[in-house]
């Protein structure tokens, strides 16, 4: 049975999707005590620490992930209040950013590590529609308050890369490493 190292409820419903069986369990690794700066390092080091800790609490399959989103010049993680998530939005409005997921998948005695990325353009997001998003708290828990799948859909100019990297689980590469595997 794969065991799904998340909290995210985001990428239990992309990990639905292909159908294969899995529980859900969260893993306390504590991302704040990471300092990188640069993005790609930071989202390997995280879901690499939380692939280490679910490795030492469970002995069968594993995924974990970990997504942050970037300007270019800063990581934009999760906004801590709606002011933050104001302040990381705006950053966004208008330009391109990078959503990086990084996924370690522990399986058949092996281990699989990727790091993808989808690049955004967006158009500058309406004033109202943005104060509408953030009193609906649905940012709440998501890299950068982006939700490119929800309030960001309709600003995308440009995208090149999986929707689902940008929601925390490139689903894509996770099955074409299943079915490596002939789990699928
Ligand atoms: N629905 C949605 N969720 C997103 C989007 N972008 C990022 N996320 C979510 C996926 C993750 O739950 C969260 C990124 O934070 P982390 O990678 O630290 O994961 P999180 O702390 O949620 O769970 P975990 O560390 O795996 O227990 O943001 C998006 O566009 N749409």
């Amino acid at each position: 049975m794969i065991i799904l190292c998340s909290s995210s409820s985001t990428r239990a419903e992309l990990l639905k999707k292909t159908g294969i069986e899995f529980i859900q369990k969260s893993c306390d690794f504590d991302e704040e005590k990471l300092n990188f700066t640069d993005p790609y390092e930071f989202v390997i080091n995280a879901s690499w620490g939380k692939f280490k800790e679910c490795v030492k609490c469970f002995n069968d399959e594993i995924i974990t992930a970990d997504t942050v989103v970037t300007d270019g010049k800063n990581i934009l993680r999760k906004a801590k209040s709606r002011e933050d998530a104001k302040k990381l939005l705006l950053a966004q409005s208008g330009k391109e950013i990078k959503i990086i997921t990084s996924m370690w998948v522990k399986i058949n005695g092996k281990v699989y590590g990727r790091c993808d990325e989808t690049i955004y353009e967006f158009f500058e997001f309406d004033e109202s529609d943005l104060e509408k998003y953030l009193d609906s708290n649905e940012w709440q828990g998501k890299a950068g308050a982006c939700m490119v799948e929800g309030f960001c859909k309709k600003y995308i100019k440009n995208v090149k890369g999986y929707e689902s990297t940008a929601m925390g689980l490139c689903i894509e590469e996770l099955i074409n490493i299943l079915k490596e595997e002939k789990c699928i």
